[in-house]
């Protein structure tokens, strides 16, 4: 059995590990840690793990983690850049679900963080977890960047575009919309039920953390550098990501073998879903289930290509993508532990 520890076991992605573990057949979680609950059992705080933990969360302990096959850092950015190298020289794997190793340019994450990076040596060497891309250099990672819940969705949905130099790369739009989980579990008034219920707003129009993000997997992707607007929106639910996708076509007429390309890109992918052209991918669709599913649009006389991409914030966005990347970095069936569909309604 790999023995799996979580550093931030009581925040929302942490308790989606746990969910997710709970019946992974290769896995046993062996610490939880969490500062402001240490001592409490797991499961008198989230009840729908009862008889499936009997560990109680602990404080970060460094030697703990350590006897551990891998780590997973369900904290605020800012934890696991300090806590990580330390662990990985002691033989550890990591899979970092904070942006702390995501950006490979650390002045701009520096910018958009508010901090210095302290360990430029490891964001240099992690691998950034888009399995979908970078599956085989995942699997000899020792430190996985598992990429941002917005960027996971707008990625996936432009990536057959740019790859294959179909798009005007200089002027991609994403306008996407999340539900309030996708903020965390720490209390913060404009989350609580009275601000976000029976409302819809964007924010972080000018400018949101997960751009330079967005805009480092796509230029890679396109070999040249891409120009994107990311407008995100908060939305009165709970989980899911929808992300509305434009693109220019160089030629019109490609629209027509677009779902073709689609499907080839993603034929052998177990976690992506493109469905019939036309189609209105719901969130609900994939809420608990690590899948993004996504649609081709064309409006007539558009040389607009529309994506709709979306996916579980908590899961194909974190925990579950995290899992997987698990999965990838020990060898295991990739679909181990995710393959439960989509619960509705
Ligand atoms: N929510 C989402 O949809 C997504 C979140 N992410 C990222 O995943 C990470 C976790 O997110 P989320 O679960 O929502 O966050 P939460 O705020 O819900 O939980 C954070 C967890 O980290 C622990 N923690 C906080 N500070 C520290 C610290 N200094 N040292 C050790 N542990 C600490 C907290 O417990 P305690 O304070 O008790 O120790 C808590 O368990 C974040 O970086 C987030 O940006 C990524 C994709 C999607
Ligand atoms: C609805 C909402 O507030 N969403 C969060 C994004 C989520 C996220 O966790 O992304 P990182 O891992 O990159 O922090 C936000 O916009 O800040």
């Amino acid at each position: 059995m790999i023995k799996a520890g979580i550093v931030g076991g009581t925040g929302y992605t942490g308790v989606e590990l746990l969910r997710l573990l709970a019946t992974h057949p290769e896995v046993s979680v062996s610490c939880i840690t969490s500062r402001s609950e240490a001592g409490l059992p797991v499961a008198d705080l989230y009840p729908n793990l009862r008889g499936h933990y009997d560990l109680a969360f602990s404080e970060p302990d460094a030697d703990m983690l350590k006897a551990c096959d891998v780590v997973f850092f369900a904290t605020p950015h800012g934890v696991a850049m300090r806590m990580a190298p330390e662990l990985i020289a002691a033989g550890v794997r990591v899979v970092d679900l904070s942006a702390d190793f995501r950006l490979k340019d650390l002045e701009v994450w520096a910018n958009w963080y508010g901090m210095p990076h302290e360990s430029a040596e490891w964001a240099d060497k992690a691998v950034y977890g888009l399995p979908e891309v970078a599956r085989d250099a995942i699997r000899e990672a020792q430190l996985v960047a598992n990429p941002g819940c917005y960027p996971t969705a707008i990625q996936l949905g432009f990536l057959p575009l740019v790859e294959n130099d179909l798009v005007d790369p200089a002027r991609l739009i994403a306008d996407a919309k999340s539900g309030a989980s996708g903020a965390g579990r720490q209390g913060k008034v404009g989350m609580l039920h009275g601000e976000v219920g029976e409302s819809f707003k964007a924010y972080g129009a000018s400018g949101h953390r997960h751009l330079p993000e967005i805009r480092q997997g796509l230029s890679e992707a396109a070999g040249v550098s891409v120009g994107v607007t990311f407008v995100p929106h908060l939305v009165p639910m709970i989980r899911g990501i929808e992300a509305t996708l434009y693109a220019e076509l160089k030629d019109p007429t490609d629209f027509g073998r677009l779902q073709d390309l689609f499907e080839d890109r993603f034929r052998n992918e177990p976690f992506v879903d493109v469905m019939p052209q036309g189609s209105h991918p719901e969130t609900r669709s994939v809420r608990g289930a690590n899948h993004c599913r996504m649609a081709l649009h064309r409006q007539e006389d558009s040389n607009i290509v529309i994506v709709s991409s979306v996916i579980d914030n908590l899961v194909k966005g974190a925990a579950g993508q995290a899992v997987q990347n698990m999965n990838i970095m020990f060898g295991l069936t990739e679909t181990q532990g995710l393959d439960a569909p989509a619960f509705l309604p």
